[in-house]
């Protein structure tokens, strides 16, 4: 299977389990792997044959402005769901990394995986 991948993508989003993280947005960040339905767009040479990546960053940052979540496999799930469900994509990997939250710890974050990965 062919794959985009995104890499440190910044987001602003009210995400946490505690009174002061409800406050206001915080920045985390975002890894993607998106598998793309098929291999047509490296011939074809075409964008309407594939997944754009801009409007899939897009979506998801218009999404979590929109939508909060306490915990971050729940916001992991979210994007694996619209990844898949909204731009077709067979099977996704979704990294959420928050950043500054625990005291000498750099990055905290969940990774998940969703669909059908073909060899
Ligand atoms: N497995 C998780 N553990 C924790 C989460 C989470 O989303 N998943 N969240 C928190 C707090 O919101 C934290 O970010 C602030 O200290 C704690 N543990």
């Amino acid at each position: 299977m062919d794959i985009i991948f995104l890499r440190e993508v910044r987001a602003e989003t009210v995400i946490g389990v505690y009174d002061w993280e409800r406050l206001a947005p915080q920045t985390i960040l975002l890894d993607l792997e998106i598998g793309i339905p098929s291999e047509v767009p490296c011939h074809s040479d075409d964008i309407g044959d594939t997944i754009h990546y801009g409007v899939v960053v897009e979506r998801i940052r218009q999404s979590l402005a929109e939508q909060h979540f306490l915990l971050i496999e729940a916001l992991a799930e979210h994007i694996a769901r619209m990844v898949r469900e909204e731009f077709g994509a067979p099977w996704t990997k979704v990294a959420v990394t928050k950043l500054n939250i625990l005291p000498d710890v750099k990055h905290v974050g969940v990774m998940i995986e969703r669909g059908h990965r073909p060899r």
